[in-house]
């Protein structure tokens, strides 16, 4: 079921197409939904966002039930075990470590003529993260949204994720939230969700940046929402690009395919290798992998569209067709990792060596999982605490840098014909204040 391929030309098409996954018909009808979700709960508010949940996630809520209650919060704590809870603790710690040493550092410059250049940071207002609940829960996705919003000093944090199954919303994302600082939690899903923070309603407060991945609705949602709010990129359906050579183990390369196809039935899981019996034996061993998997319908879905196997002359080559795809996750299963790395210009994530799986980054390495996707790598990053802060340019100039500088303000702003601007300068000008 998974396709091999050899000829550099039908290589290239066929990652174009995995990588253009998102824009099909399909997707196109999608975001007509879409549109309607978003303008409905602008209008409508809390009454839009109980009649979608109802229509989408089939659950039927009263508006009181939108905010997850404090006993709710307590209660998660009673179903999740010790070795869970150490395990969240254990990424808390790892990912707020690797976050602190991003933060950018607001800076002064004293010039000559008593010139002062700089910027200062700070963090929006509010920020509403999503985290996905359709086909399975993300206490890692609240860890890796919620902790860089934290660090970067957010006052407000609203967390919206799907009302879940009959049993609820996932305790482990509860206490996940709560470990990571959270407090204010809606239980509401997919465009409806991103419309509510987006535009507020009632009972969810309109935030300034919306962040977090999520389904083909939440994408589209985000996408149309950008301008009203600042979003982090668009991650949208995961994926997963592995170059491998002969050193690699076959099954562990199918592993880390399938991890990538069990999240999606849009997920896209690719190889890159030189050695046609390695890409043989990963091809035989996904079939095999698959005949017991937990999630197969899904999963072999994902892998009958978009897995693909492609036999490449060298690894340079190979690091030339990931660049043209700019895969979310780029694992290099290679003996010298180190080497090849140079050659990687566009990728949300780099996994190197045969020890690195994936798995690894997505739990508690500690950069962060929440990464571009369909080739969003090529302009966009990693979701970090910049995501949350903007910074404002500090510019003061003294009357001597005002003389100094002043002429050749007043010719760009007359070349431009505004006036105005020419004057603001030209009547500071000590010496000209008599001629104005
Ligand atoms: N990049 C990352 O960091 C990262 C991390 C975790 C998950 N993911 C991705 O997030 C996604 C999670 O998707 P999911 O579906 O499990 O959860 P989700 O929460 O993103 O989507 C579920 C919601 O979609 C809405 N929905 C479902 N069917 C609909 C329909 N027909 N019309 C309108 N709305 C509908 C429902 O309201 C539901 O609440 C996957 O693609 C996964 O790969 C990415
Ligand atoms: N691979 C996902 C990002 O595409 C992140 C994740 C969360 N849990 C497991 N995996
Ligand atoms: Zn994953």
């Amino acid at each position: 079921m998974l396709r091999i391929i050899t000829q550099r030309a039908d290589a290239e098409a066929e990652l174009r197409r995995i990588c253009d996954r998102t824009q099909d018909e399909q997707v196109v009808h999608k975001e007509a939904t879409v549109r309607e979700v978003l303008q409905t709960v602008k209008r409508q508010g809390d009454r839009a966002l109980l009649h979608y949940t109802a229509e989408f996630d089939q659950k039927t809520l009263k508006v009181e039930e939108l905010r997850v209650s404090g006993s709710e919060l307590d209660a998660a704590y009673q179903q999740v075990n010790k070795d869970l809870l150490d395990a969240i603790q254990l990424a808390c710690r790892q990912i707020e470590a690797f976050h602190r040493q991003r933060v950018p550092k607001s800076w002064v410059q004293f010039g000559t003529d008593d010139i002062v250049l700089g910027k200062r940071y700070t963090p929006v207002d509010r920020a509403g993260i999503y985290i996905p609940g359709g086909r399975a829960a993300y206490p890692s996705t609240v860890l890796m949204n919620a902790i860089p919003a934290k660090v970067a000093g957010v006052p407000r944090i609203a967390m919206v994720t799907p009302p879940g199954s009959e049993k609820g919303i996932n305790p482990a994302v509860l206490v996940a939230a709560q470990e990571a600082g959270i407090q204010e939690i809606y239980r509401v899903g997919g465009a409806q969700a991103i419309a509510a923070l987006a535009y507020g309603t009632e009972t969810i407060p309109k935030v300034d940046v919306i962040t977090g991945p999520g389904n083909i609705y939440v994408t589209l949602a985000k996408k149309l929402v950008y301008g009203t709010v600042g979003i982090d990129s668009l991650a949208g359906p995961s994926e997963v690009l592995i170059i491998a050579d002969s050193g690699a183990n076959p099954i562990h390369v199918a592993t880390d395919m399938l991890a990538q196809a069990e999240h999606d039935p849009l997920a896209a899981a690719i190889l890159l290798t030189p050695d046609s019996a390695l890409a043989r034996k990963v091809a035989a061993e996904v079939e095999r992998q698959l005949v017991n998997h937990p999630r197969r319908l899904l999963t072999e879905k994902a892998i009958a569209h978009y897995g693909l196997v492609v036999v490449v002359s060298s690894l340079a080559e190979a690091a030339e067709l990931s660049n043209q795809f700019a895969p979310e996750h780029l694992e290099l299963e290679i003996t010298e990792p180190w080497d090849l790395v140079n050659q990687i210009r566009h990728a949300g994530a780099i996994f190197l060596g045969y020890s690195t799986p994936e798995a690894v980054g997505d739990y508690l390495a500690g950069p962060n999982h929440t990464l571009p996707t369909s080739g969003a790598a090529r302009y966009a990053s990693a979701l970090g605490v910049e995501t949350f802060l903007k910074h404002s340019s500090l510019i003061q100039y003294s009357p001597t840098a005002l003389n100094k500088m002043g002429n050749a303000i007043i010719t760009l702003a007359e070349t431009e014909g505004l006036n105005s601007h020419a004057d603001s300068v030209r009547l500071r000008i000590e010496n000209r204040t008599d001629d104005a």
